[in-house]
């Protein structure tokens, strides 16, 4: 468990982190998300210790520099990037592994889990983006952590390792353990997150499920075809139903009651030859609560 409170950073005048307070929970994948510049990197800096600021961050009861062995408790990538270039993958995982008590054996078994045994022996500074962004995740493992903190690990990652990358982070969490993972891709933290941590301007928008983040910023619609669309349209507004066609003519009802509307045509009368619940995607959700708290928004075109 990770506690958050009152976190907050100032870069001169501005607040990148503004009074952050939340729970990330065990046994799940926590998406953390926010737009550009939201403060989510500096957050997770906060976090590590990295970066000085007020408040409070606790794993599992105690602060960062009161774990006795951090690479034990809290694992974390930040930037895969910074690692030295001239050390082999191996070299690089030996070092932390000796300076955490953790045994050789150990940093084999993680090579072989990111999938870079067999490149073991080459500098880190050859490796692809993705590679990089295995070993780091090696790193962060390599202390079989309660609490793992990984900024935009899909970065990079061809779509076998974007794959890979889902299937270990809920590995993880059904071990039990706090996955905090930060991610441009929508798309993708809706396949991987349980639930959601959302920041904007460095304030909290949300700490909730998945499900209800996106029931919460965005409304269910019932879509409806009808070869009388027209007639059904006009007596679905004179029963108080809020109902608009959409360009291909299905009539779109803004209600999550698909009952009530295959009742509605029943009752007037006309053929319907599709009925369905359009769900609103964590993408509608995200823009619809982050809308105030967008630094850096291109125009529409
Ligand atoms: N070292 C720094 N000095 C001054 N301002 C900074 C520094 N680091 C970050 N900031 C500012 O703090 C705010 C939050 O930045 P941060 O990198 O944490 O956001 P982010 O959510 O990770 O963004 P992105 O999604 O673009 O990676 C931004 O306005 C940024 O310009």
């Amino acid at each position: 468990m990770i506690t958050i409170r009152e976190l907050t950073k100032r870069y001169g005048d501005q607040l990148a982190v503004d009074q952050l307070t939340c729970t990330i929970r065990p046994g799940v994948v926590t998406g953390f998300l926010g737009p550009n510049g939201a403060g989510k990197s500096t957050t997770m800096r906060l976090m590590l210790g990295l970066d000085r600021g007020e408040g409070e961050v606790r794993f599992g009861g105690r602060t960062y520099r009161e774990l006795p062995n951090p690479v034990r408790s809290v694992g974390a990538l930040l930037d895969a990037r910074a690692v030295h270039p001239g050390r082999t993958a191996l070299q690089h995982l030996r070092m932390i592994a000796a300076g955490a008590g953790i045994p050789e054996q150990r940093v084999r078994e993680v090579l072989a889990a990111v999938g870079l045994d067999d490149v073991r022996f080459r500098r880190a500074g050859g490796f692809s983006l993705g590679m990089q962004q295995r070993l780091g995740i090696a790193a962060a493992l390599i202390g079989d952590p309660e609490h793992v903190i990984l900024d935009e690990p899909t970065n990079g990652l061809d779509p076998e390792g974007v794959r890979w990358i889902r299937a270990l982070l809920r590995n993880l969490a059904d071990e039990g353990k706090t996955v905090f993972v930060s991610s441009h891709l929508l798309s993708e933290v809706a396949q991987l997150a349980d639930d959601l941590v959302v920041i904007g301007e460095g304030k909290l928008i949300a700490a909730e499920p998945v499900r209800d983040f996106i029931a919460a910023h965005t409304r269910t619609h019932v879509v409806v075809r009808t070869p009388d669309a027209d007639r059904f349209q006009e007596w679905l507004r004179a029963n108080g139903f809020p109902v608009a066609q959409e360009d291909d003519g299905a009539l779109r009802v803004d209600s999550g009651d698909v009952d009530a509307v295959s009742a509605a045509a029943r009752r007037a009368g006309v053929a319907i030859r599709e009925l369905h619940t359009r769900r609103s995607s964590l993408e509608d959700a995200f823009f619809n609560a982050t809308a105030d708290a967008t630094s850096y928004r291109g125009e529409a075109a």
